[in-house]
């Protein structure tokens, strides 16, 4: 008999730095039912400081913990907003899973270390329920990469026991999950997703992203500016891998961007963003072709898998077009169709995490991340 459903709360605010996303959920670790979800997006200041911090700005021990402070008062804000529009009590729900701010992430290296900054023991106190946080660093400490974590997850709520089905999520960084029903769950960070899109958005249109590719859509891919981004090495390494603002960074595009000027002249700005989304797309649809067997007719028309999307690259207009153009075997859509909505995917890992962890499971999938075993991942905080 299936184990009954508990209540969870997901928190998720990822590289994007767009805001906070929170869930509640009903799981018992193999389904998943969304309950209620919202979202806030971070002050403007706030933002600011973030983004300063991950781009590499140095940061005072005092910065530091004033930003774990404010975001530790954010994530049980959202909390108490999420209860009060559900109408749920706090006692309903067994715990929260908050991932909290990632400000570096150096898997690399002789010391590897991911750090999430939202003060774990602020959520519990000012929300009384038991938080949940700091679920990457047992893994790196097994010799994982300590991300993506989501492939487990998109394993319980999303694999096919006839399809191969390859999940991508496109947040700040974009990474996939193949769920091929005949080999055991892989999953690794691809690129870029929206990163640099925002980047190059918001410093020439002071706009955030891109929305509707408003702007992508207007520019021309340009080829040799394509193939330098496309040259960055990191691409080419085997799993298990993750990355992140560190190396897709404004300062990385700026650098290429020096570069093609200096050899090819002048480029402007509408076909950097429509180069830049090309480059997204094409990062993702390397590794995707990598596990297809190729149709051996050109009339084949039985798509070779579904590629689902999530995050919210998949509001991207374009870089959708550009997925499906390039996967013209695949039958691309997004995770909506079946079942799991796409903007609250990764709040809702992080609520099923919480569930394993308080449950005494494992987390991690060493096959994904490199770890030496599957672990209990996080840090409890009662209230
Ligand atoms: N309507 C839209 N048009 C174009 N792009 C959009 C639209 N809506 C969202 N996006 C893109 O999605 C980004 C936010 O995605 P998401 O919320 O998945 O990021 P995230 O939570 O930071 O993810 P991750 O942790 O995976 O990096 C925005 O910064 C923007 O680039
Ligand atoms: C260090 C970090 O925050 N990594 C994020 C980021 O955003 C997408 C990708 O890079 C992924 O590796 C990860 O997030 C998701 C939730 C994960 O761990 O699966």
């Amino acid at each position: 008999m299936a184990s009954p459903l508990e209540l969870y709360i997901g928190i998720m605010s990822g590289t994007s730095l767009d805001g906070i996303d929170a869930v509640l959920m009903a799981t018992n670790g193999h389904q998943a039912q969304l309950t209620a979800s919202t979202t806030r997006p971070f002050a403007k200041a706030l933002r600011q400081r973030l983004l300063d911090v991950a781009n590499g700005t140095p940061i005072s021990a005092q910065l530091w913990g004033e930003l774990d402070a404010e975001l530790g008062q954010a994530y049980a804000e959202i909390v108490l907003q999420l209860l009060q529009e559900s109408g749920t009590q706090a006692n309903q729900v067994r715990a929260i899973g908050c991932h909290g701010q990632t400000l570096w992430h150096q898997p690399y290296g002789d010391l590897p270390f991911s750090l999430q900054l939202g003060d774990g023991n602020r959520v519990a106190a000012l929300t009384g329920i038991i938080t949940i946080n700091d679920f990457r660093r047992k893994d790196m400490a097994l010799g994982g990469q300590g991300a993506p974590l989501v492939p487990a997850f998109h394993q319980q709520v999303l694999a096919d026991t006839k399809q191969l089905r390859i999940v991508v999520n496109i947040g700040g960084i974009a990474n996939i999950t193949v769920l091929d029903p005949q080999q055991p769950v892989q999953g690794f960070d691809v690129g870029p997703g929206n990163m640099l899109l925002d980047a190059w958005c918001q410093q020439q249109w002071g706009q955030p992203f891109d929305k509707g590719a408003a702007f992508g859509l207007q520019g021309q891919v340009n080829s040799d500016l394509l193939a330098r981004l496309l040259d960055e090495p990191w691409l080419a390494l085997p799993a298990p891998k993750s990355t992140g603002r560190e190396l897709f960074s404004p300062h990385w595009l700026a650098a290429h961007l020096q570069e093609h000027q200096a050899q090819c002249g002048a480029i402007n700005a509408l076909d950097v963003q429509a180069t830049l989304t090309e480059f997204s797309a094409s990062a993702i649809v390397d590794q995707v072709t990598g596990y297809a067997t190729k149709p051996t007719t050109a009339t084949q028309t039985m798509p070779t898998g579904q590629l689902l999307v999530c995050g919210g690259g998949g509001h991207n207009p374009l870089l959708m077009q550009r997925l499906t153009a390039l996967l013209p075997n695949w039958q691309v859509t997004t995770t909506n169709s079946a079942g799991v909505d796409m903007d609250a995917m990764e709040a809702m890992a992080f609520a099923w995490l919480a569930h394993q962890t308080l449950h005494g499971l494992p987390g991690n999938l060493p096959a994904v991340t490199g770890a030496s075993r599957p672990a209990i991942l996080g840090a409890i905080h009662l209230p």
